[in-house]
């Protein structure tokens, strides 16, 4: 099949000019996530490379060969550092003008501008270098980057492979036999495939940066800003996850409702910043406290629960009991009497029901309360102190 080289050069020069558009579009929309700016950067670039590169023929033929490649490197450098940045790290301007430099100087020797097999040469080893750079920039920060960049590193691999491949079959015979007039579908096809590159890299890239804000956002939603940890509706849904494994394998399970003590008076007395400052700090002690198996979360203004699986009441008591020791000395001001009252339920008496498991710690809890505070009680079926 022979494709016809300036439809394809047209529309390459249309759809990239376009893909770089609604991507500056998508920067703009995402509060300049700048991954989204380097790559319309690189669609932009890539574009008016194109439309330079195929003024050849028409008169032109030096300007759009220092020109149109200068600006198809730049546009690699911009891709590869869509990639980097996307991977938390600062641009690198050296390396991203690098390869635009590199060509336009070798430009001003003779020899290099007259010999098609040398520039197709460098033209095809800068590709190669920009694409496995970006591959690496993503595989390298993979287990923190919090989406799939498999397609993202296959596209630039394979993208790199077939550059290098073709740079062993040709070294350029082929792009003399186009531009003197012959027909020659071995550049359209590289044409093509650096068109298909450019596309795919876009969609898959805008796919990951949606993936990382979605993750981010769920994160945000679910995470008390003041302490950190979980907030009320974190709490219950992994508290049901968790309950209803320990049902299937039926294991034990128990419930810790901790309710800081007197801390209206915290406030009143100390200020609010003395109150935010106590609960950040009860909120690291709880998480401290637990297993990595456990749960916890903040479901109150100053209330926190913890569901503990593979524990009965005894033992979440000795949790509980190291808590609200631990809690005792946060405060550097022994004047200032803080404490913690928890009440334990588990599910032997409750079952498997989180609200019930709630009921009857929160009955606990005010046992706790009524008997002093400062205190750990457990759930027992006896009637409440008045
Ligand atoms: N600083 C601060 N205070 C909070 C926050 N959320 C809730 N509070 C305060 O926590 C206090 C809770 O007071 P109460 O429900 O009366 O309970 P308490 O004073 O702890 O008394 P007992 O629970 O009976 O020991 C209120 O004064 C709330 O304003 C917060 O995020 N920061």
């Amino acid at each position: 099949m022979t494709l016809h080289l300036p439809t394809l050069l047209l529309l390459d020069i249309c759809v990239l000019a376009l893909l770089g558009a609604l991507m500056l579009h998508a920067w703009r929309r995402s509060e300049n996530e700048a991954t989204l700016g380097w790559m319309a950067g690189m669609l932009l670039l890539a574009s008016l490379g194109t439309l330079v590169v195929s003024l050849r023929g028409i008169g032109m033929d030096s300007l759009s060969i220092v020109l149109g490649q200068a600006l198809l490197r730049l546009a690699a450098g911009f891709g590869w550092t869509a990639m980097r940045v996307f991977a938390g790290r600062r641009p690198c301007w050296p390396a991203i003008v690098g390869g635009a430099l590199l060509w336009a100087l070798l430009c001003l020797w003779p020899h290099f501008m007259s010999s098609l097999p040398w520039r197709v040469t460098i033209v095809t080893l800068l590709t190669v270098l920009y694409s496995v750079m970006a591959a690496w920039e993503l595989w390298r920060a993979r287990r923190q980057l919090q989406a799939a960049i498999l397609p993202a590193v296959a596209l630039s691999l394979m993208h790199a492979l077939f550059c290098a491949s073709l740079l062993l079959v040709d070294s350029g015979q082929a792009i003399e036999r186009v531009w003197s007039g012959l027909d020659d579908s071995f550049v359209t096809w590289r044409l093509l495939e650096a068109f298909l590159f450019a596309i795919g890299i876009a969609f898959v890239t805008l796919a990951m940066v949606r993936e990382r804000a979605e993750v981010r956002l769920r994160a945000v939603a679910n995470c008390d800003p003041l302490t950190g940890i979980g907030n009320r509706r974190a709490f219950m849904a992994s508290a049901e996850a968790l309950l209803a494994d320990c049902r299937r394998t039926e294991r034990p399970a128990a419930l810790l409702l901790c309710d800081l003590d007197h801390f209206k008076l915290v406030n009143d007395r100390h200020g609010h910043a003395m109150g935010d400052a106590a609960l950040i700090g009860f909120g690291r002690v709880l998480s401290q406290s637990i297993r990595q198996s456990d749960v916890c979360g903040r479901i109150g203004g100053e209330e926190f629960a913890c569901l503990l699986p593979d524990a009965n009441a005894a033992q979440a008591e000795l949790v509980a009991e190291r808590i609200r020791l631990e809690c005792s000395e946060l405060m550097p001001d022994p004047a200032l009497c803080f404490s913690v009252s928890i009440g334990v339920a588990e599910v032997a008496q409750a079952g498997y029901e989180l609200p019930r498991l709630l009921a009857l710690a929160d009955q606990a809890l005010y046992r706790a309360k009524a008997n002093g505070r400062n205190r750990v009680e457990h759930y027992a079926a006896q009637p409440l102190p008045a």
